[in-house]
């Protein structure tokens, strides 16, 4: 594993001199945020997104707009995609395929299963180009601000090209070997973050329920060895029942389910990510798919 921390994770609006052109597939609240910071730091940026009008946006401050995948693929040196889930990463990815050749990149930055990485990985290099799974642990925040962590596998060459890229949207990045390291990386991490949501919802709502004050819990929670700059960022719109959605419900679930579903091929059980998932797929079911994954917590509130 090859670990590289950047010094000054803030992206500076200072031109680049790096010539490379890039593809940026899917505009949803990480890719606007991840491809506006390549802009800022001066490369020439050529978007595509299924709802064109999120294009306008990054038009207006300076990118190219694409027709589809392979007009993006074929017009860039490295391509990248940030896509919802394992079907629209498979489905862009057939499309992109068509637009690249040898001599290209193509960097995939969605959380998916490693299934679906190598079945990606298999279409890249079938067009002669060059293949990276790269999925973020960070949100929307980290997103605006270039500190994500990237999570690699795949062709090391592609890591260090695309290198300086990663390096303006993050603040790390690991090289963890083979297609699938980083997607399976990727849903360990999840896999904590939403089942710890969970168990955070079931405190505050514990707490209530025993008279003490939820902000309390917080505050104690953050001086101990479980602090986490998640629950500090996200308890003071939960206790307003409040879910601004930087990282979708409906994902957290996605990434829970594949987290299981990878455990189910080695046999495992994980009873907690289980449970936890249950409780994402019962928010869903109250129609809070889109809000934040914080709003686990009305599963809580009121079970099923
Ligand atoms: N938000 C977060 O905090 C984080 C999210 N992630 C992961 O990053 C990925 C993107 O997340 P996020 O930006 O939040 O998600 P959004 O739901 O905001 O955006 C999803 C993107 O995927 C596109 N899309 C969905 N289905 C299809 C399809 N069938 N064909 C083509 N394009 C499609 C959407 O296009 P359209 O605009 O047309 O709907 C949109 O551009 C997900 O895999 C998520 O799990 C990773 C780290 C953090
Ligand atoms: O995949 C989403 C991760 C969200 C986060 O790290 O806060």
């Amino acid at each position: 594993m090859t670990r590289e921390l950047q010094a000054n994770g803030i992206v500076a609006s200072s031109a680049s001199t790096d010539s490379t052109r890039i593809g940026f597939l899917g505009l949803g609240i990480m890719g606007v945020a991840m491809a506006r910071n390549l802009l800022k730091a001066g490369y020439h940026v050529t978007v595509w997104n299924r709802s064109p009008e999120k294009c306008k946006l990054l038009e207006a401050e300076g990118a190219s707009v694409a027709a589809s995948p392979e007009e993006a693929a074929a017009a860039c040196d490295i391509t990248i995609a940030m896509l919802a889930d394992p079907p629209a990463a498979l489905a862009v990815a057939e499309q992109a395929a068509q637009g690249l050749s040898k001599g290209k990149g193509y960097v995939d930055v969605s959380t998916v299963d490693a299934g679906t990485a190598q079945k990606i990985s298999e279409l890249v290099h079938a067009a002669g180009a060059q293949y990276l799974e790269a999925p973020v642990s960070g949100s929307k925040g980290p997103a605006e601000q270039g500190t994500l962590i990237f999570l690699a596998g795949g062709e090391k060459e592609l890591y260090e090209r695309a290198g300086p890229l990663l390096d303006v949207m993050g603040k790390a990045k690991f090289f963890l070997g083979p297609v699938g390291n980083g997607a399976n990386m990727k849903l360990v991490v999840n896999m904590l973050l939403g089942t710890y949501m969970a168990a955070s919802a079931e405190g505050l709502v514990l707490a209530d329920a025993l008279g003490l004050k939820q902000q309390d819990v917080v505050d104690v929670v953050a001086l101990g060895a479980i602090a986490t700059p998640m629950l500090a960022l996200k308890a003071p719109a939960m206790m307003e029942g409040r879910y601004p959605t930087a990282f979708p419900l409906k994902h957290q679930q996605k990434d829970l389910r594949l987290a299981l579903e990878a455990a189910g091929e080695g046999s495992l059980t994980l009873p907690v990510a289980a449970a936890a998932n249950d409780l994402y797929k019962e928010a869903q079911a109250k129609g809070l798919g889109d809000a934040d994954f914080s709003a686990v917590l009305e599963s809580v509130k009121a079970p099923a």
